[in-house]
């Protein structure tokens, strides 16, 4: 036995001692020719096949990279030896990753797989028109190369099958920012990310429940409309805008949508993206299983100005962001034109299974253009709350059904709520404050839409007064 290990010991150096003399003798293009042939010369010979995912594919992230990370994150846990352990910044759980250079073997229906990880610091010389990440990550998977066709053929379907239930069930949705403009981390990518956590769903969404049961019959036909869309020849994707006064939950509805996908978040500053093709770059790095929301797009797109240089709906070339310093002339410019492409153009496809939402205060303000069906295909509006929707607020702050609230208040709260035009966000808050009493909160609520109701009816008269002298005028002019 002893012997045994002295013959591996001294095998271990001699490799170690010829590494070294590569590493000091040759230079490094003569070290990699020499490892080239030394591979070309071992694969001839070896009954094995190998295959290598790294991160970044061409300029795309390579989703089956993903997709083997969060399968071997959870085998790992169970057979490999040395883990990586992580747990991201306000993440809930501790993931696993293989550690650099380290093995894991794998089985699927009797053939034995082995999942390697490499990670390796890029050629600082390598000559790119674009920068690239300092590390580049893959995983080489190696069978024997009789079971190459189990292995193309199913092993990597299944795996990308248990990515994704893994990651609908465990893993925490990502919010992804552009805060930062452009510019590329570590690993390449324009957006930072961080685990979300927003707890609205659907369940504690305050809406009309046909509206909520429509929108979420919609959302599941999306998500499992692969094959429909492939037939009809359409790209996988779908666009939602939500519209509506400030505080009636449109942000909550992403969240809720992505709650109830388990896509992620790319929460887009545009005022944070100068030109057309950074743009273009932001949508390349996004990964499919993914809701790509701008927010209050009407003051993200300068309508206003397309409109006043009489620009017609057709023609959209010219309408540079305001609030930056980019004149309209400068040429490298963000334009309608530019996100209409990101939206629905060719480059939308680079990616699957995505939803864009925009989200707005001012519908009216918005080009038609943006609104047409295939843009956005879904226009939904969220307005103030109706008696329906204040039900779903008593079930989520008060822990109770309207039956174990006093029917009498409740009656005179349904008649007085529409005039009231309440948002759910200022509904809200009257019930956090009284939500260990539930007569209070009903009384204080009756109170707030009643002075609410009466401001609401005064301003009516007062307009209509002032329409009816402003008739008067005319008619005397
Ligand atoms: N429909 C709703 N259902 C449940 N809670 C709501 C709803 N609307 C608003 N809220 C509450 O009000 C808060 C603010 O809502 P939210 O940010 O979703 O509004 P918004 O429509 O996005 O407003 P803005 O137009 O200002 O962005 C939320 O945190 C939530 O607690
Ligand atoms: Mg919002």
């Amino acid at each position: 036995m002893k012997e045994f290990w002295t013959t591996i010991a001294s095998m271990m150096g001699l490799w170690a001692f010829c590494q070294t003399i590569l590493h000091t003798i040759f230079p490094q293009e003569l070290r990699f020719a020499f490892l080239k042939f030394f591979h070309k010369i071992f694969n001839s010979f070896t009954s094995y096949c190998y295959y290598e995912i790294t991160e970044v594919d061409g300029v795309n992230t390579n989703e089956l990279y993903n997709a083997v990370q969060l399968y071997l994150s959870s085998s790992a846990a169970v057979s490999a030896n040395r883990l990586s352990l992580n747990r991201g910044l306000n993440s809930s759980s501790i993931t696993f990753d293989l550690s650099n250079n380290d093995r894991l073997v794998d089985s699927y229906n009797g053939v034995k797989v082995v999942w390697e990880h490499v990670i390796t610091q890029r050629q600082t010389q390598t000559f790119s028109w674009r920068p690239l990440p300092e590390e580049k990550r893959g995983f080489i998977l190696s069978s024997k190369k009789k079971d190459k066709t189990v292995v193309l053929g199913s092993y990597l379907d299944f795996v990308m099958k248990k990515a994704k239930d893994l990651r609908r069930e465990h893993q925490d949705r990502l919010l992804y920012t552009n805060s930062h403009g452009v510019s590329l981390d570590s690993r390449g990518h324009p957006w930072e990310s961080v685990p979300f956590k927003h707890p609205s769903t659907f369940e504690t969404l305050a809406m009309d429940p046909l509206k909520k049961a429509e929108i979420m019959a919609d959302l599941l036909d999306f998500a499992d409309g692969e094959s429909f869309y492939q037939r009809t020849g359409r790209a996988w994707k779908r666009g939602y805008l939500l519209y509506g006064p400030p505080g009636t939950g449109k942000s909550s509805m992403i969240a809720a949508m992505a709650n109830y996908l388990g896509y992620d978040i790319y929460d887009l500053e545009l005022t944070e993206v100068n030109t057309n093709s950074e743009l273009r770059k932001l949508l390349m790095k996004t990964s499919s299983k993914s809701i790509i929301v701008i927010e209050d797009i009407d003051c993200s797109i300068n309508l206003a100005n397309r409109n006043k240089n009489g620009v017609g709906n057709n023609n959209y070339n010219a309408s540079p962001l305001p609030g930056s310093n980019r004149g309209e002339d400068g040429g490298n410019t963000i334009t309608l034109s530019g996100l209409l492409n990101f939206t629905d153009g060719l480059w939308s496809c680079c990616g699957n299974e995505r939803i864009f939402v925009f989200t707005t205060n001012h519908v009216e303000k918005l080009d038609p253009a943006l609104l047409r069906s295939g843009r956005m295909d879904m226009h939904i509006h969220m307005s103030y709350c109706s008696f329906s929707a204040l039900r779903i607020l008593f079930r989520n702050y008060l822990e109770c059904e309207d039956d174990q609230l006093d029917g009498v208040v409740l009656k005179v709260l349904e008649g007085v709520i529409n005039e009231a035009e309440m948002t759910p966000a200022d509904i809200s808050e009257v019930l956090i404050k009284n939500r260990c009493d539930k007569d209070k909160a009903l009384r204080e609520l009756l109170e707030s839409l009643k002075k609410r109701a009466e401001r609401n009816r005064m301003k009516l008269s007062e307009r209509n007064t002032n329409e009816d002298k402003d008739e008067e005028l005319e008619k005397w002019a």
